[in-house]
């Protein structure tokens, strides 16, 4: 038994066992009788010895790999690579590329992989940049990209095609697709921009043209939900430790010392956390999803004292859109946003710093020597560690054999280990947040031993209580209209620790 219901978006097949797959769109949704051809890789000797090489048109991706033996089989995702027929000639493929959005180490590896993965393996020539973000497509010239332009750039941080934010004009953008005769249009960028992506995939599809619209999600905050991390995180988290590493060294060498690292995340802690946890120096880790105070029994100012004492000396580690509640208690509420309308933080890590230094000072308790690092944007402008080079080669790879195969209005990703294609409207719709319930926050709490900020309700008083028999969704992720989370067993972000 099966079935099958598709809107622009997707498409949503079911089967037996409560299988339900969320399907890309294809070209052939909305144009008929497209040509067909033989993937060139077939004769590629590198490629032609892999057994299995293409991937079985069958091919699913299980969103829930946690299961019970009576589970219904869940949600699952088109798995990504190379199929044995492809829907453009490579001589007939003009693509582009264009990055969006802040920052993130790995966008100049994924650039590079892209245009590798679509001459190398497809025999693709054709391929431009876009300058500086969405604006370019109308306001700027392009970029030529070749092999041999692209062949040293993942050696360097940032983008070599620029970026931006607001600017997105979906018309003025297609007309530029289709004035240029560009029909593969690959989109590097975060929550923002594949929102932007999603909307030009569906004025394509209206004015029915040919053109593929593959996105790679791209964000340092890691806020994009379904996959299983996004790239440039581990580089992150890694150089990351070199400022919480300085603030200790600082920190240790004086008496009361205190050091704070802000690090970046709006919305979402992942980075703070998980710097953290590496680290093993901090004494607390301040993030957006958990909401803090300081004066008072169990609140900030409380348990410095008490490190203080104890130890002569602590970390902090502050995420950037922590605290911003009590931020614009005491300051006048900012409420001003960017050019994409993402909302302009005040700066909490000179905020908490002075709120500390003032504490102790009218307090008379003991002289303090706080230093405050802020290495943000020095994380955000590297290049991607080793690992994150494989992982952005992959996407790009993947998103390479998805266009070339017909697949549009979809973003590559990694669930549960294995690369899919996600249709937009997946990622665009919640966000990936840190759940303070779980147990990945559980073992942060326990390795600083910091006071959790949260009172006794909402956490079940019964330890010993036998979990629910039912598994939840399995998704650290917050609707963006509601701001309400799934709150569900065994959600941590980044795969490798679950
Ligand atoms: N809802 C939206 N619809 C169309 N374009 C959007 C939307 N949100 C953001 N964009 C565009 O996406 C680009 C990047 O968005 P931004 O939020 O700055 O970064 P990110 O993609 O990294 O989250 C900007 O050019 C912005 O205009
Ligand atoms: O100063 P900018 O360029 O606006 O960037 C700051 C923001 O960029 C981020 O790194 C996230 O950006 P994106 O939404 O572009 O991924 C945030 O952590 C930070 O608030
Ligand atoms: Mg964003």
């Amino acid at each position: 038994m099966g079935g099958l219901s598709s809107d622009s978006q997707g498409k949503l097949v079911t089967g037996d066992g409560g299988y339900v797959l969320e399907d890309v769109p294809h070209l052939n949704d909305y144009i008929d009788d497209l040509p067909i051809y033989p993937n060139p890789l077939r004769s590629n000797p590198a490629y032609s010895v892999v057994k299995q090489y293409f991937v079985h048109t069958d091919d699913t991706v299980p969103q829930k790999i946690v299961v019970h033996k009576d589970s219904p089989r869940g949600i699952h995702f088109r798995r990504a690579g190379p199929r044995q027929k492809v829907y453009f000639e490579p001589d007939d493929v003009l693509a582009c590329i264009v990055t969006c959005g802040g920052l993130c180490p790995g966008l100049n590896t994924v650039i590079r992989e892209i245009v590798c993965g679509l001459n190398y393996m497809y025999g693709v020539t054709r391929i431009l940049g876009i300058d500086g973000g969405y604006r370019g497509f109308y306001s700027k010239n392009t970029i030529t990209l070749t092999p041999k332009v692209v062949n040293d750039i993942h050696k360097r941080g940032g983008t070599i095609l620029g970026t931006s934010r607001g600017g997105h004009d979906t018309s003025k953008i297609v007309d530029s697709i289709q004035d240029r005769g560009i029909n593969q249009v690959y989109i590097i960028g975060g929550d923002g921009t594949l929102r932007g992506a999603s909307v030009i995939y569906q004025e394509i599809r209206r004015r029915g043209l040919k053109v593929a619209v593959a996105g790679i999600p791209k964000t340092i905050d890691n806020d994009i939900p379904v996959i299983d991390k996004s790239f440039g995180f581990d580089t992150a988290v890694e150089e990351a430790q070199r400022a919480i590493n300085a603030a200790h060294v600082e920190a240790e060498s004086v008496e009361n010392g205190i050091g704070v690292v802000k690090l970046m995340g709006r919305y979402s802690g992942f980075i703070a956390m998980f710097a953290t946890l590496a680290s093993r120096d901090v004494d607390c880790c301040l993030i957006p999803e958990s909401p803090f105070y300081l004066e008072g029994k169990g609140g900030l100012f409380e348990y410095i004292e008490k490190v203080l004492k104890e130890n002569g000396h602590m970390v902090i580690v502050i995420a950037e859109g922590a605290g911003q509640e009590l931020l614009s208690e005491s300051l006048q509420s900012m409420n001003q946003q960017d050019a994409s309308g993402n909302k302009l933080l005040s700066d909490v890590g000179l905020w908490i710093s002075q709120k500390i230094k003032d504490h102790f000072a009218k307090q008379n308790k003991m002289p303090i020597n706080l230093k405050y690092i802020d290495p943000t944007y020095m994380i955000r402008a590297i290049p991607s560690n080793a690992s994150d080079n494989v992982y952005c080669t992959l996407l790009a790879q993947s998103a390479v054999h998805g266009a070339m195969a017909g697949y549009t209005g979809f973003t590559v990703g990694l669930v549960n280990g294995r690369h899919t294609y996600i249709p937009f409207n997946r990622i665009t719709e919640k966000q990936n947040k840190v759940v303070i319930t779980d147990r990945m926050w559980a073992r942060l709490l326990s390795s600083t031993n910091q006071p959790s900020f949260l009172g006794t309700k909402g956490v079940s008083d019964d330890k010993d209580e036998e979990p629910s028999a039912q598994l939840l969704d399995g998704e650290n992720v917050q609707d963006e209209k509601t701001g309400t989370g799934d709150i569900s067993e065994g959600t941590y972000g980044p795969a490798g620790l679950k």
